[in-house]
């Protein structure tokens, strides 16, 4: 393992790294909390169907609208109103009094209504009669919110899929191996919750946690210094400067020094807004020290593999760690061992790759040609120079096509390029015409750019962000249709 000073010389050297594109002002945002358009008194549907639906429409994520000149003030305004009138009922504030509240009531007392994933005071429990209330609610409880409150569930948006512990385990102990001390937690609530547990059970760990993330029911639990309301797609800060400025106080803590960012976006998210925005967390942590201007916030940024070419795009210096992120609520992605199948989520990082020991119990291995730890399927190829595997199956090279390829593809020489043995020749009917892998079209093939327009410019993701964020709200039939057929369960190919 790389010792920390190496690390510390390394985050010197490649800062340098490129100053990011200022964001435009951000104008409104789809908010997201417990306002559901009726006041907290109003009955609400006990049924847990209801609930979700309730949950995601107010968590979903698509940015609205920056300020833009092509967008009239009208209807920015028309947005801004909209907004504040899907603005929680309660402010953050508040809900801490409630919270401050809440745990002087003795365990028989305290109650949670999981319909409306919402911590009762007495007084209110007669508004919540005939829903799902739980009782007991202990101190453990209190502290493991994201085993309390129910995932969010819409997959296109705004699924929260909630890291096994295996996963935080490990995350947490690269981190403090790597001798960082506090974390930017960005949309991990579960990782947060990880971090002050482990914290408070060993004082000597001593690992300071922020949340950010747009699940405004976390602000039940958490105060002001511990959870940010954010939305990651245009960094916004609900709470306002208040808001934005315990975030900066956070991150240039001990002048910048041991802190790191994790994040886990949503998958169905665009890289680029939110490139753009973990930029500018970069920047805020960078704050206005003139003097050090080559320090920068190191990320984890956890993401299906297939999403590389795009990540790097955004972020050039970042590369992709072979370790498999696990979930508790998700059963296409858990780590594969004895046939279950395995996860395509990695993590990208700025971090040296070597520094970061994978554990060797899970059949990970330090390969030395390339100088990073690697999948014990993922067997190094003296031809590419590499270990070339994306999935952590054993890939094999292909002389015609002069690189590494998946186990399953052969060569077809009508189309001079490996392809799974079942491919129409013709090349376009179903997978994609750039890189002829099943499962999307061009238009959102990852390696679309690398293979078509190089590196994106900082303009260019800012465009990207731009158009992000003024695309209409509905979704055609059709499209959810097509959609659907994609997420469906898929063997490795
Ligand atoms: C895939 S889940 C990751 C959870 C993580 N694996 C954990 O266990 O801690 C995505 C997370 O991002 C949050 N999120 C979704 N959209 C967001 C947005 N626009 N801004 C900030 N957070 C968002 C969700 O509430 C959720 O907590
Ligand atoms: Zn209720
Ligand atoms: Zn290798
Ligand atoms: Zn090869
Ligand atoms: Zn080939
Ligand atoms: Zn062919």
């Amino acid at each position: 393992m790389v010792q920390h000073c190496s690390l510390s010389k390394f985050l010197k050297a490649k800062n340098k790294a490129e100053s990011s594109t200022r964001a435009q002002p951000v104008g409104t945002v789809k908010n997201a909390g417990f306002s559901s358009g009726r006041t907290r008194s109003e009955p609400c549907s006990p049924s847990v169907q209801h609930r979700n639906k309730r949950w995601i429409s107010h968590c979903s994520i698509r940015p609205i609208a920056i300020s833009h000149p092509l967008i009239s003030q009208a209807r920015l305004q028309t947005r801004e109103e909209y907004n504040r009138s899907r603005q929680p009922p309660l402010s953050h504030k508040q809900y801490m009094l409630r919270f401050q509240e809440y745990i002087r009531l003795p365990l028989a007392k305290r109650k949670f209504c999981r319909d409306c994933q919402q911590l009762l005071l007495q007084e209110e429990w007669t508004d919540h009669s005939g829903h799902h209330v739980m009782g007991d609610i202990s101190v453990s409880h209190l502290k493991r919110p994201s085993q309390l409150l129910h995932p969010l569930e819409n997959k296109k948006t705004n699924a929260q899929y909630l890291f096994a512990e295996r996963s935080c385990k490990f995350l947490l102990d690269t981190i403090t191996d790597l001798g960082f001390t506090r974390v930017a937690c960005v949309g991990t609530p579960r990782l947060h919750e990880w971090i002050r547990h482990q914290s408070s059970e060993n004082e000597r760990l001593g690992v300071k946690s922020l949340l950010l993330d747009i699940d405004f029911r976390y602000s039940q639990f958490y105060g002001e210094e511990e959870f940010c309301h954010y939305n990651m797609f245009n960094h916004h800060f609900f709470g306002g400067e208040a808001a934005q400025s315990m975030c900066q106080k956070f991150l240039e803590e001990d002048d910048g020094e041991g802190v790191i960012m994790v994040t886990d976006p949503p998958f169905g998210g665009l890289v680029e807004p939110l490139a753009f925005s973990f930029h500018r967390l970069q920047e805020m942590h960078r704050g206005s020290s003139v003097t050090d201007k080559c320090k920068q916030l190191p990320i984890f940024w956890i993401f299906p593999y297939f999403f590389e070419s795009r990540i790097v795009q955004c972020f050039p210096e970042f590369t992709m760690l072979d370790y498999q992120v696990d979930y508790d609520n998700h059963s296409l992605y858990k780590h594969g061992k004895t046939g279950r199948r395995q996860s395509p989520v990695r993590i990208f990082t700025d971090l040296p790759p070597e520094s970061i020991a994978l554990p060797e119990k899970e059949g990970y291995r330090f390969c030395s040609l390339c100088k990073r730890f690697v999948s014990s399927e993922n067997k190094h190829c003296d031809v590419c120079g590499v270990c070339p595997s994306k999935d952590g199956r054993e890939w094999k090279h292909c002389d015609m096509c002069k690189k590494c390829v998946k186990p399953s593809w052969t060569h077809c020489v009508s189309c001079n390029r490996c392809a799974l043995p079942a491919h129409s020749c013709s090349g376009t009917k179903n997978g994609c015409f750039t890189c002829g892998e099943d499962g999307h079209k061009r238009r959102n093939c990852p390696h679309h750019c690398v293979a078509g327009q190089g590196k994106k410019t900082k303009v260019q993701v800012k465009k990207a962000f731009q158009r992000s964020a003024q695309r209409p709200v509905h979704i055609t039939a059709e499209r959810k249709k097509r959609r659907k057929n994609r997420t469906k369960k898929k063997p490795l190919t």
